[in-house]
C-alpha cells in the first residue's frame, strides 16, 4: 500500500496512474495555455470539478481512488457538486467522468453494505437515494464520459445521464450484475434500464446480471456511442454542443416530463424504500454473499 492524501492507495491503483501522470501533465498544459485565467477547478476530495463557463460546462470527475465506489462520502461529495452546479445559472451543462483509469465506477462500496449498522444501511441508502434523483432531474444536460468500467451502481449512475458515450475497450464493461453478487437492484434501477433499453432487454440483463462490452452495450441501447479511449471526452463535449443548442426551457420540461413519473415513484415513497434496503441488507444470506463477493475480489487483487 502506498499512502496518498491520507487515503490508503494500493500501489496497482498508481501504477494504474498513467492517467495520474497525465493528469499532472494536463495541469501543467493548462497553466501553460492559462486556461481561463480566473478559472479555476473547483471540487472536492473524491469529486473534481472543471468549469468551462464561457461553453457553460462543467466536467465532473469522479476521483476515489482505487476504483470511484461509491461511499458514503462519495455521494456526499457528489450531491452537494451537482446541487452547487445545478443552482449555477453560469453552467448549463455537466460532462461526468472519472479521473481514475480503467474504471468509471465499480458501483455501490460493498464495505459500506457489509457488517455495519442498521442506522447506517439507512443512511447510505438515503444518500444512494439523493444522488439519483439530483442526477435524473437535474435541469442541466448531463453526459456521461464513461472511460472505464461500469458495474451496478456505476451503470445506474449513466442510465441518470442524458446521454451516454461509452469507450471503445474490452475492460469498459457496463451493465447492472447485481444478481451475480446475490443482491436485487432496487425498482427505480430497474425503471431506469426499461426506460434505456426497453421492457425486455432490461429484464433479460437485469436477471442475468449481464455486463456488456463495448459494442453490446450500444446494440442494446444503454449507450448512445463507442468512440476509442482517447476520445470519449471530447465525443462527450460534442454531443454537449448538440444537447446546449436547444433551448433550456424547452428541453428541461420535456425532460422533467419524461422522467417525473419515474422519480416520483420513489420520491413518494423515499422511507419505504430505505426500510426495504435495510432489512434486505441485514439479511445473513445476503451478509455473508456480500462478504463472500469481496473477499474474491480482494483475493483476485
Ligand atoms: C430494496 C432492495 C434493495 C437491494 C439492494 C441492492 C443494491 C443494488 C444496487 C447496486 C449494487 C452495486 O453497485 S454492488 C457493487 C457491484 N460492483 C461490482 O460488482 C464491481 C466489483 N469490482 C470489479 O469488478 C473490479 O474491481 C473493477 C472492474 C471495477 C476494477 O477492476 P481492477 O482490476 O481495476 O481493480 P480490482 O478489482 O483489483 O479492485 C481494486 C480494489 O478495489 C476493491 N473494490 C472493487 N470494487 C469494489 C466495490 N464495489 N466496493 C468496494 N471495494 C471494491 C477491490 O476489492 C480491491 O481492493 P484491495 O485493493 O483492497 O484488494
Amino acid at each position: 500500500m502506498a499512502l496518498m492524501a491520507g487515503l490508503r492507495v494500493p500501489a496497482r491503483a498508481l501504477l494504474r496512474s498513467g492517467c495520474w501522470l497525465r493528469g499532472a501533465a494536463l495541469a501543467g498544459a493548462e497553466a501553460a495555455a492559462g486556461l481561463g485565467a480566473g478559472v479555476r477547478r473547483f471540487g472536492s476530495q473524491r469529486v473534481l470539478v472543471e468549469p468551462d463557463p464561457a461553453a457553460g460546462v462543467a466536467v465532473v470527475k469522479l476521483k476515489s481512488p482505487p476504483v470511484n465506489s461509491l461511499s458514503l462520502e462519495l455521494l456526499t461529495e457528489l450531491v452537494i457538486s451537482l446541487e452547487k452546479l445545478d443552482n449555477d445559472k453560469t453552467f448549463r451543462g455537466i460532462v461526468l467522468t472519472s479521473d481514475l483509469c480503467g474504471v468509471f465506477s465499480a458501483g455501490l462500496d460493498l464495505t459500506e453494505l457489509c457488517g455495519r449498522s442498521p442506522a447506517h444501511y439507512a443512511e447510505y441508502w438515503r444518500a444512494l437515494q439523493e444522488l439519483w434523483l439530483r442526477l435524473y432531474l437535474s435541469g442541466l444536460v448531463s453526459v456521461a464520459a464513461v472511460n472505464g468500467a461500469s458495474p451496478a451502481g456505476g451503470c445506474l449512475l449513466c442510465l441518470s445521464c442524458d446521454y451516454r458515450v461509452l469507450a471503445d475497450s474490452p475492460s469498459c464493461v457496463i451493465g447492472p450484475n447485481e444478481t451475480r453478487l446475490g443482491i436485487v437492484a432496487p425498482f427505480w434501477f430497474k425503471d431506469c434500464m426499461v426506460n434505456t433499453v426497453g421492457h425486455r432487454a432490461a429484464e433479460q440483463a437485469l436477471q442475468l446480471g449481464t455486463l456488456f462490452p463495448p459494442a453490446e452495450a450500444l446494440r442494446v441501447g444503454l449507450v448512445d456511442q463507442v468512440v476509442p479511449e482517447d476520445q470519449v471526452q471530447s465525443t462527450a463535449l460534442a454531443a454537449m454542443a448538440r444537447w446546449l443548442a436547444i433551448p433550456d426551457h424547452a428541453r428541461q420540461l420535456t425532460k422533467s416530463m419524461m422522467r417525473k413519473p419515474t422519480a416520483d415513484r420513489l420520491a413518494k415513497h423515499r422511507e419505504a424504500d430505505v426500510q426495504s434496503f435495510v432489512s434486505f441488507v441485514s439479511r445473513d444470506s445476503i451478509q455473508k454473499a456480500l462478504q463472500t463477493y469481496l473477499e474474491k475480489l480482494k483475493q483476485k487483487g
